[in-house]
């Protein structure tokens, strides 16, 4: 009996202690409850809207992969004329006072460029597609041997990134470059003066059409002119701001007047169509050096 009695108000404990009565809720439980609902019902929808918001920080934040890294390329000094809508750079980004701005990180090859050289069988031409192509560059000439000689490039031949044609700029040329080196000229006064129609032809109407095509194809361009353009000039040494003195009717003018239509022409492409272009006097760099060494092999010879 009494052990019955027990065993009864056991029971009732029992069935006190397991009457539920829930807690109530905490409310910031509350607030979250339809975010936990979407969640684990609505993942689709989690997705693509994760998708959306990356879509949207992607396209407003400035890209890394947009700064302007330009390989070497026509010494931008002096003499350089770049259009301002063509030549938009980001800065360059500094590192502790050095800019990084241009250098291909370690690793990484610097991607050649396609440049066409016309007159790359001459002396100076020559040496440049031997400057180009060791730097990675794909190089095509462009001569009518009239000085110019194969076997100044012969050495390129069997080289996948060296092409030739045969051709005279007079001619329209249609190529896809990305810089265009335009140094076909006859450029010794024996040469200049053998022809002086076909001189100051090849300077206007071949500078035209290699202008036409850098414009067309969107390439940079640089004309190798010449201190000639400075006649007989009145001003020494002559700056880059000097005019010259040139006669426009003399036996020489085919080819002075003929680089100067040719820098103009350079001038009025870049002005009108935004063409990139420079212009380099190579007497001033080349063969100052040339006679410089010369000077110094006659000292050291008569010395010996
Ligand atoms: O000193 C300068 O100011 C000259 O320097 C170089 O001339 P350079 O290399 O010294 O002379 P060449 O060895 O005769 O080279 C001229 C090249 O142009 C070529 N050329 C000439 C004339 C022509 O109508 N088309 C053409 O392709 C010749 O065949 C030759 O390969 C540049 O090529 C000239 O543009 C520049 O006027």
């Amino acid at each position: 009996m009494a052990s019955e009695l027990i065993f009864r108000g056991q029971n009732e404990s029992h069935q006190a202690a397991d009457s539920y009565s829930p807690k109530p809720p905490k409310p910031w439980l509350l607030t979250l409850r339809p975010i936990r609902y979407i969640l684990r019902e609505q993942r689709l929808l989690c997705v693509l809207a994760g998708i959306a918001i990356a879509t949207v920080i992607f396209a407003l934040l400035p890209s890394g992969g947009h700064r302007h890294t330009e390989p070497i390329s026509f010494d931008s000094s002096s003499s350089a004329f770049t259009h301002p809508m063509r030549h938009k750079y980001y800065e360059p980004a500094m590192v502790s006072g050095r800019s990084t701005g241009g250098k291909i990180p370690l690793g990484l090859k610097r991607k050649g460029l396609r440049i066409v050289v016309t007159g790359g069988a001459g002396f100076v031409g020559s040496h440049l597609v031997d400057r180009l192509i060791s730097r990675g560059d794909s190089v095509i000439v462009v001569d009518n041997f009239f000085t110019g000689r194969k076997e100044n490039v012969m050495h390129h031949f069997k080289n996948p990134r060296f092409e030739m044609i045969r051709h005279d700029v007079v001619e329209p040329l249609l190529l896809e470059v990305d810089q265009i080196y335009h140094l076909a000229c006859p450029a010794s006064p024996v040469h200049y003066k053998h022809n002086p129609v076909k001189t100051i032809k090849t300077n206007v109407v071949g500078t035209l059409n290699m202008l036409g095509l850098a414009k067309r194809v969107g390439a940079r361009f640089l004309l190798t002119s010449t201190s000639e353009v400075y006649g007989d000039p009145l001003q020494h040494p002559q700056v880059e701001t000097y005019w010259g003195n040139v006669n426009p009717i003399g036996v020489r003018s085919c080819y002075d007047e003929g680089k100067r239509t040719a820098e103009t022409l350079a001038m009025d492409y870049h002005r009108g169509a935004g063409v990139e272009v420079r212009t380099r006097s190579l007497l001033s760099h080349f063969y100052i050096l040339l006679l410089f060494s010369l000077c110094l092999q006659k000292i050291t010879n008569k010395k010996n």
